[in-house]
């Protein structure tokens, strides 16, 4: 250890000993306590204590094989290494806690691992969607490694619909099995990680057919390779997709079937049956099949956390030691940490990274409860933990892959070096937007489910927790620059934007559109009043869980969060001053501005402004009219959050 302090830069030792709160109790605070902590080490010094798992050239350096090969190398060290770590004192909850934190397959692989889908949705479609004899046959040789999977669900022709997926999964009572066929090329599936060359097995979601009737998409498992040669089974096709941006070790693979023959036990029948003699037996909730799908959504966030974590540290040490510019006449040049627009930077990387953390380990706890209320036919609350998956995945992954950009740029020259691992980071993030549902369609989802909230809202009935604040708009005091107080600034803002959704759809059916049209007219405000319920949910449950979560820590590392707390709220605030700053009550601006096609209860509908061309000019006077009244109207908020933003971003 002591070697090791002495090759530490000056500059960033400094900046270490200047820290006023005890660094081990934050840590234990993140990992739930010291005990995990403990786990968690445990777990990285036997992974980092391997030297076969350091590579020997860089992985730039290697063809496409040979990073592949290299990875497959690294991946079985990894499992001979941690696959008998496995907890069975620990509860799911803090499984998945750990695993959240202890992501040592991150500092092991630039670019993921060819068995990372294995871990993740292989398993978790089995124990899912697998009856008790599936899950026991299936699970074992899982865990024991006896067969290698993936899950292959999107295809070359759709990804986003899943309804529209093209292979074909048709039973035949017969023989009692089903024949996979992928009827065109667009049928092909297209994407699976380890599909390429590793996997042997699969989950594979297909059209099914019975008794010549549509049973909808439904889980199969494959077996796709010969567990002895590693060549395709007859009637299977599979092959690589291709170099990408990144995840170029996951080894993403296409699968195509001719005439693939599985025994009927094959198909996964906790929700749905297929029997016999052909009959079936359709799941009580279709959405069940997409399961997978949510537990995977509400884990990028922690995913993003951890993500957002590596890239911020990298760039506030490298803001640390790095000097440059000389501001003072003869005076050294100072470390560029102490350029506020560096900290400006850098500091909400590192508040955003604890946001995700504790919004994902609250929504983790969402997610259990409604998966022990599934497994006793409890269906309530499915719904809301569907909409708050969606929109977070999409809100954390996307803001997460503009911070990490944001990193990388803030090491100037340095940050474009491979050797900075910013790069990579960022090929890893940005994927987050696109997988595991498109970001914009998962925001559209959570539109869904506001827009039938606001309805039920304005039919005085009672709507889901996460969004009862739709209802107290009329109830609430005016907003204030507290963090409580922006909260319910954000609050406004989201009941506005939804409101402004309901009148749109309304005026577009009014006018003859289909429901669909007026949903695709109206999508651009769906996904801004998405994005501002999401925005809600992680500006308050940050707040809420730390002023809970954080009773029993001292007094600095309490300081501390509630800074990151603050930051957080006070940058969004600032993001968002635009939409916190327009009035919402229908006195503020009048009929006369633009007429009555530009209102909805006081809130500014922005598609009337697109689509009225005649009226776009006395609008756009409109507007700025509107925020002059806002300016008035909060005149009291607007300079103290300036103030408090930048009194508060440079942390002790
Ligand atoms: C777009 C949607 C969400 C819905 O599409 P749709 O055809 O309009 O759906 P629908 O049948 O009409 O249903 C609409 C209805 O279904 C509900 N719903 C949809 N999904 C769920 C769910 N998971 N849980 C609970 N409910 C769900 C919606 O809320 C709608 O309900 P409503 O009709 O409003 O009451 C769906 O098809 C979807 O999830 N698409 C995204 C595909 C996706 O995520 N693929 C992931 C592939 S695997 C992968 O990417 C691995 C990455 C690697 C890694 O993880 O590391
Ligand atoms: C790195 C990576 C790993 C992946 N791993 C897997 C895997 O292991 N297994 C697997 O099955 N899949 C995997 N995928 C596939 C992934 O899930 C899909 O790419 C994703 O669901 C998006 O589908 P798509 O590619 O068809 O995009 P599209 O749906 O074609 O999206 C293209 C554009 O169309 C828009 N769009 C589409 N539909 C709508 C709509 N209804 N309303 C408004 N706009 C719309 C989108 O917003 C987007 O802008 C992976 C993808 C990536 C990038």
């Amino acid at each position: 250890m002591d070697a090791v302090n002495k090759v530490i830069n000056e500059d960033l030792q400094k900046e270490r000993d200047k820290c006023k709160f005890n660094v081990a109790e934050l840590t234990a605070f993140l990992d739930g306590g010291d005990k995990f902590t403990q786990k968690r080490r445990e777990k990285e010094n036997r992974v980092f204590s391997i030297q076969g798992l350091r590579d020997a050239v860089p992985d730039e350096y290697m063809s496409h094989k040979e990073r592949y090969e290299n990875a497959v190398r690294k991946a079985v060290i990894m499992h001979q290494t941690l696959g008998t770590l496995e907890d069975k004192t620990l509860t799911e909850y803090e499984t998945a806690r750990l695993a959240l934190r202890a992501t040592t397959s991150s500092a092991i692989f630039k670019e993921n691992s060819p068995l990372m889908l294995h871990y993740s949705m292989f398993a978790n479609v089995i124990e899912g969607q697998g009856d008790e004899k599936q899950r026991e046959y299936w699970l074992k040789k899982i865990n024991n490694m006896e067969i290698i999977g993936t899950y292959a669900q999107t295809e070359l022709g759709h990804g986003t619909f899943i309804r529209g997926l093209e292979t074909t999964a048709e039973y035949d009572p017969k023989t009692e099995e089903f024949v996979l066929n992928s009827p065109k090329l667009t049928a092909y599936k297209w994407w699976p990680g380890g599909l390429a060359h590793t996997a042997n097995h699969c989950v594979v979601m297909a059209h099914t057919y019975s008794q010549g009737k549509s049973c909808g998409i439904q889980p199969f498992m494959v077996q796709i390779r010969d567990l002895e040669t590693n060549m395709p089974m007859k009637g299977v096709k599979l092959g690589e997709i291709g170099a990408k941006l990144g995840f170029n070790t996951v080894n993403n693979g296409f699968l195509g079937f001719e005439n693939h023959r599985i025994p009927r036990d094959r198909m996964l029948m906790k929700n749905s049956q297929i029997l016999k003699d052909g009959t079936f037996i359709s799941s009580p909730n279709s959405k069940l099949t997409y399961g997978t799908m949510v537990y995977i959504r509400v884990s990028i966030l922690g995913t993003m956390a951890n993500t957002l974590g590596r890239a911020v540290t990298i760039a506030t040490r490298y803001a640390a030691v790095r000097r440059q510019s000389q501001p003072k006449p003869n005076e050294p040049e100072p470390q560029i940490l102490d350029y506020v627009t560096q900290q400006h930077k850098l500091f909400i990387g590192i508040a955003s990274s604890h946001a995700y953390y504790i919004s994902c380990f609250w929504l983790w706890t969402l997610y259990h409860r409604v998966t022990k209320e599934l497994a006793v036919g409890n269906m309530d609350n499915l719904a809301e933990l569907h909409a708050l998956a969606c929109c977070l995945k999409a809100t954390t992954s996307a803001d997460a892959a503009v911070l990490v950009e944001r990193c990388r740029l803030a090491c100037g020259g340095h940050g474009y070096m491979l050797s900075s691992n910013l790069p990579q980071i960022y090929a890893n993030v940005t994927a987050a937007n696109t997988y595991e549902g498109e970001n914009t369609v998962m925001l559209l989802q959570t539109a869904r489910a506001l827009v039938k909230a606001g309805m039920q809202v304005a039919q005085g009935q009672k709507v889901s927790p996460s969004m009862a604040y739709l209802a107290d708009q009329s109830k609430m005091a005016k907003w204030d620059s507290s963090v409580d107080g922006i909260v319910k600034g954000f609050q406004k803002v989201a009941a506005g934007k939804v409101a402004a959704c309901l009148a749109s759809l309304q005026r577009h059916t009014n006018n003859g559109q289909s429901a669909e049209d007026a949903w695709n007219l109206t999508s651009v405000q769906l996904v801004a009043a998405s994005e501002a319920h999401a925005r809600v949910i992680l500006l308050s449950v940050f707040k809420s869980e730390m002023d809970v979560q954080t009773l029993t820590l001292s007094g600095e590392t309490r300081t501390v969060l509630f800074q990151l707390v603050q930051l957080y709220t006070i940058y969004w605030a600032l993001e968002k001053v635009g939409d916190l700053l327009l009035p919402t009550t229908t006195t503020t601006y009048s009929v006369s501005i633009c007429d009555t096609a530009m209102r909805c209860d006081g809130w500014m509908d922005e598609t009337s402004l697109f689509e009225k061309s005649t009226i776009q000019t006395s609008a756009r006077t409109g507007i700025a009219g509107l925020v002059l009244s806002g300016l008035v109207y909060d005149s009291a908020v607007y300079p103290e959050l300036v103030h408090q933003s930048l009194t508060s971003w440079p942390l002790q």
